[in-house]
């Protein structure tokens, strides 16, 4: 798995900051079928990274190649609508939708784009089974009925990435999948990651260095904007400038 193709190909990826440079001159290869994760001490420029490859970012320079396509200038719908999904800190959940009508909505919306006659009560059916099948997929068959704003915030975030995965996507990229969450979610999370994972390409920007190498087929370490080691959990987490980077901890 590790030998497939480059599914995303970055190359000399630099975006500053008036004259601060937060990332600088990065290569950056996701092989198809891995779960990749950035990580890096405070201020090391992953979220920066992770905006650039989502489009939420124009880089100063450089090159991103999705499927060897370049979309270096594309908008993130447009790249969604190619398979490149970015989940958690922007998929919508209508709080005052049930959880089985908000991936509803979310089949639904990206049915349109492919169907005329979307509406037909056999379509609307099977929205309804495929938003049964995807909900039980995050364990949340038993919170259908329930209203997104009254679902504990472990489970509002399975249920963003149920409305994600509505869309099918072939790269599913994760901001801080973990973030704000307890040890129970963080399990219950990371078994659903490596779950949704397969059959798919996964890249996680995460804090947590024990979900990281839980999860992780291959990691990138960032400091200062750079690139300073690539590999194994077990290969990056023995690596000399990996260590001193995080002794460094926030000045890193
Ligand atoms: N919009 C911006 N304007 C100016 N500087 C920015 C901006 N965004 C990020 N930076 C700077 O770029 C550097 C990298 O920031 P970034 O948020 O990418 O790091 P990070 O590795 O994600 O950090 P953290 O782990 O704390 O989230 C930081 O020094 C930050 O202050």
């Amino acid at each position: 798995m590790l030998n497939t193709a480059p599914i995303i190909e970055a190359s000399a990826l630099t975006r500053s900051f008036g004259g601060f440079v937060a990332v600088k001159n990065v290569d950056l290869k996701i092989r198809a079928g891995t779960i990749h994760a950035l990580i890096g001490p405070n201020g090391a420029g992953k979220s920066t990274l992770f905006n650039l490859l989502t489009k939420f970012l124009s880089p100063s320079g450089g090159q991103i190649l999705f499927k060897d396509r370049d979309i270096t200038q594309m908008a993130p719908a447009d790249i969604a609508r190619m398979g490149l999904v970015r989940s958690f800190q922007i998929s919508s959940v209508f709080p005052h939708l049930s959880a089985h009508e908000n991936v509803r909505v979310a089949l639904q919306a990206r049915a349109k784009e492919t169907f005329a006659f979307w509406r037909s009560n056999a379509t609307l059916r099977r929205f309804d089974e495929e938003a049964a099948r995807l909900l039980d997929s995050v364990g949340l068959a038993d919170r259908a009925q329930t209203k997104a704003a009254e679902l504990s915030y472990g489970r509002k975030r399975a249920l963003e990435l149920a409305t994600t995965l509505a869309l099918d996507p072939e790269v599913l990229l994760l901001d801080e999948p973990m973030a704000g969450m307890g040890t129970e979610d963080i399990g219950r999370t990371a078994a659903l990651i490596r779950s949704v994972g397969k059959g798919r390409t996964v890249l996680m920007v995460e804090h947590n260095l024990g979900v990281v190498s839980d999860l992780s087929d291959r990691i990138t370490v960032l400091r200062r904007g750079e690139v300073i080691a690539e590999g194994s959990y077990s290969e990056v987490s023995a690596d000399s400038e990996v260590r001193k980077a995080y002794m460094g901890g926030s000045h890193g």
